[in-house]
């Protein structure tokens, strides 16, 4: 494939130190014969860049040699993908997807012999639902994604449900393991958080991510089952976030317009409101686990944690059930006011927050951390919020804990059904707080209780909602477990990259 003519060689600079050179374009007959290499060159922060190299022959025998023996070696590569599905989500964010896919990443694919179907979505879940139903997945490689958190978890979603459907599993069932998928997804960031992609890649940065795929590695990510009742809600693979979380998000739905500032205008409405939250959280520690979400030790490609904790296929059954079968022993049951009920299945870093919400939370171990921010002043909260633009520890505060877990349940006090309970409870409080405390300030704090509750208030029940992967659930009652693994085109070892990073080759 020819490209231009523009050829560099390697000339022994001042005290031999070696360095490339451009050298003008030559039209004469006796141009030498010429092949480029494209590479992988790692810059800062995390980001890749791709670079080229020309390498000049004494002749064109030699020239087709070369080009042959290095296009064969990267065609034995087995992980690269040939053929890639791709969705564009065009309101993603500030609405660039498609300039951001055509301008910077379809010229790659091409570069590197990636053949792509495209598809731009015309509706929210239309990539979930074609995946689900009619995406012939056996003609392909891998799934791109081109959007943000909320287009991922989409694809995520019609991927997994796809091969419950094909391997017919019951996705519905709390207690259904499911099965593995198989095709690998890349992420192209063009959203508004995009965590998941600042997560696992370390940059919010399509060129970076492009190349990722190109080279075609695979990192494992772990997949959370949401379940209310028997019903399956939803899967999550970053933030499950009730009470403040939740509320920025349904909040910051009707500012859709405003890209992603919307979540910065209803975080501080949010804040300013300081709502609490009731209710009662039972989790199941992971038990005999190597690291702690509070070790600092950050889960990188290649991780030994990831790989010493997570349940292997055959053993997880096993794992679990030896777990479960200590159900009242094991379990912890929290009750109390919560500001935010957060559980992340990774560090949820992203532009933000660099080091996440749980800056050592594992990609791919099988567990979740649960932080639980109990009621506290805005002034302690604001601090709690503030350590996660730093690198402080958001955890070392009186009023939060976290702990790693392998699932846990969520039931708001005034949940429907026990109203009536929680009513006896609330007039007990009433008569305490009368005898306590007089006059104008037993009004105000009898007042705080009896907005509270739905059978004496006049505004709804007040839970807040779930704020799953950027989506919101119809339920505040769930029951949450890791159930999967999603694979990504990721590296999984980096020390091996500069072998791998050699991207193609072509004769000039
Ligand atoms: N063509 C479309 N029209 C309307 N909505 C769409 C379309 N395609 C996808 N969606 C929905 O748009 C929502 C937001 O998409 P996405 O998450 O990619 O952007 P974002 O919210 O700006 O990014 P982030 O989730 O990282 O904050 C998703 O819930 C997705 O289901
Ligand atoms: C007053 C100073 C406050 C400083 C607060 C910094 C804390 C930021 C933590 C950000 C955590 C993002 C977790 C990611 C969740 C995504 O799955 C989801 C979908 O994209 N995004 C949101 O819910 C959007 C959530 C946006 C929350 C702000
Ligand atoms: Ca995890």
């Amino acid at each position: 494939m020819c490209t231009s003519r523009c050829t560099s060689r390697c000339t022994s600079g001042a005290k031999g130190s070696r360095r490339w050179q451009k050298i003008p374009q030559r039209d004469d007959e006796d141009s030498p014969h010429a092949f480029t290499v494209s590479y992988v060159q790692r810059a800062r922060r995390a980001a890749w860049r791709l670079r080229d190299v020309t390498f000049l022959c004494a002749d064109a025998a030699l020239c087709g040699r070369w080009v042959r023996t290095l296009t064969e070696q990267l065609s034995a590569l087995a992980q690269r993908p040939r053929r890639l599905l791709v969705y564009i989500n065009p309101l993603s964010g500030k609405r660039h997807g498609e300039r951001i896919y055509r301008h910077k990443v379809a010229p790659l694919f091409s570069r590197a012999n990636i053949s792509t179907s495209v598809i731009v979505t015309q509706h929210a879940n239309h990539a979930r639902d074609h995946l689900r139903t009619e995406a012939e997945l056996q003609n392909y490689d891998g799934v791109v994604c081109v959007g943000g958190d909320g287009m991922f978890s989409e694809v995520m979603h019609g991927l997994v449900l796809r091969t419950q459907r094909d391997q017919g599993r019951d996705h519905h069932h709390p207690d259904q393991d499911l099965a593995q998928t198989g095709l690998r997804i890349g992420i192209i960031p063009a959203g508004s958080t995009d965590c998941i992609c600042f997560a696992t890649v370390g940059a919010n940065d399509p060129v970076t991510s492009s190349l990722h795929i190109i080279v075609g590695d695979c990192q494992p990510m772990d997949v959370c089952s949401v379940h209310h009742g028997d019903a399956f809600l939803r899967y999550s693979v970053s933030l499950l976030g009730y009470g403040f979380y939740g509320d920025v998000l349904s909040d910051s739905e009707r500012r859709r317009w405003m890209g992603p500032a919307r979540y910065d205008v209803s975080g501080v409405k949010k804040f300013l409101s300081h709502r609490y939250y009731e209710g009662t959280v039972s989790y199941l520690p992971a038990s005999d686990v190597l690291g702690t979400p509070r070790d600092r030790a950050p889960c990188r490609t290649g991780c030994v944690v990831c790989q010493y904790n997570r349940p292997l296929e055959e053993e997880k059954e096993g794992k679990l059930k030896m777990e479960e079968s200590h159900e009242g022993l094991a379990w912890r049951s929290v009750r109390g006011k919560f500001l935010a009920i957060n559980a992340v299945s990774m560090s949820c870093a992203c532009p933000r927050s660099p080091q996440g919400l749980s800056p050592a939370a594992h990609l791919a171990d099988g567990t979740t951390d649960l932080i639980l921010v109990r009621n506290s002043s805005r002034l302690a909260f604001l601090r709690h919020l503030l350590r996660h633009t730093s690198k402080d520890d958001q955890f070392d505060l009186g009023f939060v804990e976290v702990h790693r877990v392998r699932r846990f349940r969520f039931t708001p006090r005034f949940c429907q059904s026990d109203s009536e309970l929680d009513l006896q409870e609330l007039l007990q409080e009433k008569e305490q707080k009368e005898k306590e405390v007089a006059g104008s300030q037993a009004r105000r704090i009898l007042g705080q209780l009896c907005r509270e509750h739905p059978a004496c208030c006049r505004t709804p029940p007040c839970a807040s909602c779930w704020n799953c992967d950027g989506e919101i659930l119809p339920h505040a009652d769930i029951q949450v477990r890791y159930t999967t693994l999603l694979l990504l085109f990721l590296p999984l070892l980096l020390l091996l990259a500069p072998l791998l990073l050699l991207l193609l080759a072509h004769s000039t």
